[in-house]
């Protein structure tokens, strides 16, 4: 963004752009940037509405391609002011190995940052996770801490791994020269558990509740909190963050960011109640229906049988050891970090989010009869 001629003609890349979170941010995008001029999105597989985009007055490109293949990316790039990296294999379900989700995240962001070096793009926005720092193994609370709260970040499973070494590598890039002589700016969004309009898990335990006759089973105690934020508002915050990178660079180079909104804390299932109750599904028990053992046992043996019969079939429950784990402990941020540094505030109020979820929910039931 050298000069203003330029400064009103950006082209955006968002990697991961037809994803549940990569279509909020590609679509607040051409709403909330009036200085776009093309928006490039790039994904291993382009959903049919981007075709309505492409009538705007934003040039919509869409790129058909992977993060894993260092020319691909460079290729998009080219040209680029800005990229949003969203593109990651959110994948906690042992769906895919360990191996693929290291390529993926950490070997697909290295790409990325390397490609803004060949290609001169100066500004870097990467969508972390609340995951890097937590839970941990050790399964230690964290209670509405922020982004200077002391916590012991240890992981075993691949996708927390993942995220916390690209987030590095993101960050231990801003500051390196990219091709014409200038920095590279980079800084990284970590959402808690986002939700909101196509969340897919939202809308697995959806229709769980509609086979188990609209009952849903209570596994966590309500005293646990889990952090959420919902997915408008994290895509208001990487619009932010793009627009403000270059003005205040020196202040959030380098910087990382929790994702927040005024969504209340509560536990994971208490929260998905908020917009699955309106649905007509009822959380079943004031206190877990099962004791905290067998769930972990019942876990364990989710994950034996992923491993025996993974030559034959793909197992993949939700339930298994790790989001056991992360769903039985307490995980909330309280900060206003964004606020101070770029001025973020939510978009949408809990009531909208809430609305907005509730009607998405409901239009899943429409679909279904
Ligand atoms: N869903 C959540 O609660 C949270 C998600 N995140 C992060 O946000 C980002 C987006 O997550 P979601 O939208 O939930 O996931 P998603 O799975 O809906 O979207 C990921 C997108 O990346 C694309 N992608 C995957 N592998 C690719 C590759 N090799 N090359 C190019 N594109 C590829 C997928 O096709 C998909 O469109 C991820 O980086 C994730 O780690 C962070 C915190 C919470
Ligand atoms: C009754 C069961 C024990 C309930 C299982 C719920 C789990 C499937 C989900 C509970 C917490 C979720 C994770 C959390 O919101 C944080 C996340 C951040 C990310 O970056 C990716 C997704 C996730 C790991 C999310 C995945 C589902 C849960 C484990």
């Amino acid at each position: 963004m050298a000069n203003s001629a330029q400064a009103q003609k950006l082209v955006y890349l968002v990697t991961g752009g037809c994803g549940f979170l990569g279509e909020h941010v590609v679509r607040m995008l051409l709403q909330q940037e009036p200085r776009l001029h093309e928006l490039r999105i790039f994904d291993l597989h382009l959903g049919p509405w981007l075709e309505e985009l492409k009538t705007g007055p934003v040039q919509v490109t869409a790129i058909q391609g992977d993060v894993t293949q260092a020319h691909e990316v460079a290729a998009a790039m080219a040209g680029a002011h800005v990229v949003i990296h969203i593109a990651g294999l959110v994948d906690v379900f042992g769906r895919a190995s360990p191996k693929t989700i290291h390529e993926v995240n950490v070997q697909g962001t290295q790409n990325v940052i390397e490609a803004c070096v060949q290609t001169g793009t100066q500004f870097l926005v990467y969508t972390s996770s609340m995951e890097v720092v937590g839970p941990n193994i050790k399964g230690h609370p964290f209670y509405r801490g922020n982004e200077d709260t002391p916590y012991e970040a240890a992981h075993k499973h691949p996708y927390p791994r993942s995220k916390a070494l690209a987030e590095r590598l993101v960050l231990e890039a801003n500051g390196r020269k990219v091709q014409g002589g200038l920095s590279l700016v980079t800084c990284a969004l970590r959402p808690t558990g986002i939700y909101g309009e196509g969340h897919q898990i939202m809308r697995d335990f959806y229709h769980q509740g509609l086979r188990l006759g609209g009952r849903l089973f209570r596994a966590i105690p309500t005293s646990v909190e889990h952090g959420r934020v919902y997915v408008g508002n994290v895509a208001w915050m990487h619009v932010l963050v793009a627009r403000e990178l270059e003005p205040r660079a020196a202040l959030m180079g380098g910087q990382v960011y929790f994702c927040y909104d005024k969504s209340p804390y509560k536990s994971y299932e208490d929260f998905n109640m908020e917009f699955l109750g309106p649905c007509g599904l009822r959380l079943v028990g004031t206190r877990p229906l099962l004791p905290y053992w067998l769930l972990v046992l019942l876990a364990t043996l989710n994950a034996l049988l992923q491993w025996l019969l993974r030559p034959l079939l793909l197992y993949a429950p939700l339930l298994n050891p790790y989001t056991l784990a992360v769903a039985n402990t307490t995980f909330t941020v309280s900060t206003n970090k964004a606020q101070r540094h770029f001025g973020y505030e939510p978009l949408f109020s809990w009531e909208d989010s809430r609305t907005r979820t509730i009607r998405w929910v409901q239009a899943l039931e429409s679909s279904a009869r």
